[in-house]
């Protein structure tokens, strides 16, 4: 379903588990650092909404998306005990061609760093035409897309744990 079908904040659809034991990594580009900021702020309080001890998060900054790839290997080989690793991001399309081998490089690289590692590596990056669909979905008309990349490592993290 597409963004503008649904709020990417509205998880009144779904049971949410306490996220109270898991230990979670955010990593968020610097690049397009006013709609990333909104990522991150909106990713911090839907944790700690759902029971995420505030030094049970562990956060960092990268230079750009590009980036958020080795910034989750990094974290998970240095903190194995992490359950889950959130990686955020804005990608814009500019004028080349760089846009797709951004969106291309970070959506392989953070699947391949879950497989490898065999933990939860969340996908909260938007990948937008232009600044205005970035806005809608970073606390506005759409939601927070960090919200939902907080929702989907809380209910990652409690299947990695249970199964
Ligand atoms: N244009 C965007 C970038 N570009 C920078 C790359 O992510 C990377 O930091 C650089 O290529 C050096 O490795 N990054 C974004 O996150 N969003 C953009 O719109
Ligand atoms: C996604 C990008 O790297 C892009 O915003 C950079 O802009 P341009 O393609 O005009 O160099």
């Amino acid at each position: 379903m597409a963004s503008h079908l649904k709020n990417l904040s509205d998880f009144s659809h779904t049971t949410i588990p306490n996220g109270s034991a898991f230990k979670i990594a955010i990593v968020v580009a610097e690049w397009n650092a006013k709609i990333t900021g909104a990522l991150y702020d909106g990713a911090l309080k839907t944790l700690l909404k759902h029971g995420v001890q505030e030094n049970n998060i562990y956060s960092v900054a990268v230079p750009g998306s590009f980036e958020l790839t080795a910034a989750a290997e990094i974290f998970l080989n240095r903190q194995p005990d992490l359950d889950a690793v959130i990686c955020l991001g804005c990608v814009i399309q500019g004028d080349t061609k760089h846009f797709d081998f951004i969106c291309d490089a970070v959506a392989n690289g953070i699947t391949n760093v879950g497989i490898k590692h065999s933990k939860p590596v969340i996908f909260g990056v938007l990948t937008t035409n232009d600044e205005q669909q970035a806005l809608d979905r970073a606390g506005g008309k759409h939601g927070n897309k960090g919200d939902e990349a907080a929702i989907t490592a809380i209910k990652m993290a409690d299947f990695a744990t249970t199964i």
